[in-house]
Formats: structure tokens, sequence, C-alpha cells
């Protein structure tokens, strides 16, 4: 894959596509289509021709994933001015047992990424119907799939399982780990940038609307707060994060709810919008006075708090804090009330350094280093992509 081939990256999310078109390492295109299933929006950015789009989806366009596809396709034709696509490299959220590094996709492959789709119902249909929709729009260019579990794969045999009998171990209920693509930018970027904080004992916490936090020693996964679904760990949006597997139980016993009346419950109206009852964005809920707006927030950042500190103790030890992901890159807020009174563990935060949303964020005097990097997901996909070229 050389300097002048075109690569189309997609990052298809619940309610989001995020896509750039690079030229080699350059880019040409960036931008989302965000509020699917709500309100539809695309923000579309090309820098050679200085088009800058930021509109509402027509009802028609925006009614799926595809639907929203098809319009933001013929944008990209008319960048690319009749040049080829040479490969679109997708994420997809579920690799299962079989796939732990990026992969060409075949007939075959894609089926088996289809059986995957009950363990991320969020995530795995649309990253699918993404592979089929650049296949129609681009059929000479080689689709690759690049896997949010793969950075996981290594992670040792306590983390990867369950206390359960072994014949499902075996069958592959395990504890996977997602947002690896994000994880494994910020080692990339921390492996240039600060070789010694890449080295060591780091934790990252990546907080958007999907949340989870991995424990890193020397560039290797050692745990990570999801696990067989990308419902584990930390309370999101909309998902509630770790829970009582009795919760679950008694919902089917005492409740009566079906498999998918729990389906949507756990992944879509609990997490920060059903404690709140307001709304799952963390902007919304840090301007609202209503003390269910707090308590969300309160619960969000009680988890973390929770983790950070059991993360430390499986790392051993604790020398670098990364926070990344739409709230970990913009809530000073959050970051604050994750990080006070954490000078237990060495870690102390600037105030002002702080509010400034970027770069190191903690006090000279700090044992632990804490940072704000933002994650670039398409990025990662871009350079699996090239190198599978
Ligand atoms: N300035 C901000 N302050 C607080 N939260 C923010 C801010 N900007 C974005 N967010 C939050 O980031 C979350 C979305 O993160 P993002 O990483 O883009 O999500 P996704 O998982 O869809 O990729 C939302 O909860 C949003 O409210
Ligand atoms: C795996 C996951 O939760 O992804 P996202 O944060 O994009 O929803
Ligand atoms: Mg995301």
């Amino acid at each position: 894959m050389g300097k002048t081939d075109h690569i189309l990256v997609l990052n298809a999310g619940s309610s989001s596509i995020k896509f750039t078109l690079f030229l080699g390492d350059e880019v040409l295109v960036e931008g989302q289509i965000s509020g699917l299933g709500a309100v539809p929006n695309l923000k579309f950015n090309a820098t050679k021709s200085r088009t800058s789009i930021d509109r509402p989806l027509s009802a028609t366009e925006g009614t799926n994933h595809s639907a929203a596809l098809q319009a933001l396709l013929p944008l990209l034709d008319r960048e690319l001015a009749g040049n080829p696509v040479a490969a679109v490299g997708h994420r997809v959220v579920h690799g299962g047992v079989s796939f732990s590094e990026p992969i060409c996709l075949t007939p075959d492959l894609f089926r088996e990424l289809e059986t995957l789709i009950p363990l991320a119902p969020l995530h795995q249909p649309h990253n699918l119907a993404g592979v089929k929709a650049a296949e129609a729009a681009f059929p000479n260019a080689v689709q690759v799939a690049c896997f949010d579990t793969a950075f996981h794969r290594s992670h040792p045999w306590v983390n990867d399982t369950f206390a359960l009998p072994r014949s499902y171990y075996d069958e592959g209920v395990r504890r996977y780990g997602f947002h690896g693509l994000s994880y494994e930018y910020i080692c990339e970027y921390l492996k240039a940038a600060d070789p010694a904080a890449y080295a060591g004992k780091l934790i990252v916490a990546h907080l958007g609307n999907g949340a989870s936090m991995c424990a890193i020693n020397n560039g290797q996964s050692i745990g990570s707060t999801m696990g067989f679904t990308a419902l584990d760990g930390l309370p999101m949006g909309t998902r509630s994060g770790q829970l009582d597997p009795g919760v679950v139980l008694y919902l089917m016993t005492e409740k009566g709810l079906s498999a998918s009346e729990i389906s949507d419950l756990l992944y879509k109206d609990s997490g920060l919008k059903g404690l709140s009852g307001i709304s799952q964005d963390m902007r919304t809920l840090s301007q609202s006075d209503d003390p269910k707006a707090k308590e969300a927030i309160d619960y969000f950042v009680f988890r973390i708090r929770r983790e950070l500190g059991a993360m430390a103790a499986v790392l051993h030890g604790l020398d670098t804090v990364v926070f990344t992901g739409g709230i970990g890159e913009n809530s000073a807020l959050v970051r604050q009330l994750v990080c006070e009174d954490q000078g237990w563990i060495g870690l102390e935060i600037d105030e002002q350094q702080n509010a400034s949303n970027t770069g190191v964020i903690s006090r000279e005097t700090s044992r632990v280093k804490v940072l704000v990097i933002p994650t670039n997901e398409e990025d990662m996909i871009r350079r699996h992509t090239a190198a599978l070229m």
C-alpha cells in the first residue's frame, strides 16, 4: 500500500458512523453521522476541496445505518474524483475466539462474524452492514476487519475466564474486552511520545458513550472492565455495566421479562439514561440541576474509582493514567471527581491543567502521571489496513 492509495475507514457505533478517507496517511475527509435512531445529523469535512457540511439528515436518509451510508457515498465519490478506493477498513467490535488480528474479509469469514451478532447487538450488525454497503459501493476494494477484542487476546487466563464449568470457556464464553483499537492507539502514541509511560504500569479510561478501562503493563493488556459483551464493567450512556447476575434471574422469573425485553433494558434503557431519567449524554447531565443527574454522575465516577484501585492492585503499582473518549477527553468535571483524594495512590491532579482538557493534567509533585490523550480508532484501523495490503 503506497502513498497514492485511498483507504476509507468506517467506524460504525450503536448510533453513529465515524468515517475518514485517507490518501496514504493523509486525511482527505473526516466526519461522522450521529444521532441515528433519534435526530440524525451529518458532519463532513474535506480538507482539499474545503467542503464543510453540518446538516440534519432527512428522515429517509437517517432511517438506519445503510440508508445513512447511501447519503454519504456520493459525497465521498466527489472527493475521490474518479480515483479508486484500494481498501476499506472497518471497526468490527467482536472477533470472538478466532480473530486476534485484522483480516481481509471473505464471504466465509463474514458469515463467521455474523454468528457473533448476539454478543454485540448494538455494534456488530452495524459493523457488518457497513461492510456490505462498502462492498456494493467499492466492489474492487479489499474489505478489512479490525477487531475491538484483538488487543486483549493476550491477557492472562484469570481475566479471560468466568468461574463457570470449564465447558463454557471451551465454547467461547470468555471475557473478551473491547475498545481495543482505542487502547492500541493510546499505547502506540505513548510509545513514541512518552516511552517511559508506555513501558510502565498504565491504566487507560476510555470514557465515551460506551465506556471501559484497561490495565496495561509494558504495552500488554492485563485486564479490561468489559467481558463477554460490551455490557460489563462501567455504567455507560444506556448500558448498565456490571450487574449481579441474580438481577437477570429475578427479571426473568419474578418479573416475567423475555430475553429481548431484558436485552433492551440492559443495553438501551440503563446506565446514565436509566439512572438519571433525563439523558444518556454527559454534557446534558453535567449542565442539569436535577439531583438525579448528579446521582447518575456520582455512580459513574464511583465505579471508575473502584476499578482504578482494583487495576492498580493487579498491576502491582501504577505509573500513568490516561483519560480518553468523548467524556474522558472533554469532561474536566468527571476527571476531577475521579482523581480527587487519590493521594494515597500517588495521584494528584492540577485543577488548571485539568480544565485545559489537554496533555499532562497531574501536578509536578504527583508520583502518578495523568494525561488526556484524544483517541483515534480510525487512524489505528488505517494502519492495520495499510499493513495488510
Ligand atoms: N464537552 C463535553 N463535556 C462532557 N461530555 C462530553 C463533552 N463532549 C462530549 N461528551 C460526551 O462524550 C460522550 C460520547 O463519547 P464518544 O466517544 O464520542 O462516544 P461513542 O462511544 O459513540 O464513540 C457523550 O456522553 C457526550 O456527552
Ligand atoms: C465497544 C463499545 O462499547 O463501543 P462504543 O464505545 O463505540 O459504543
Ligand atoms: Mg466509540
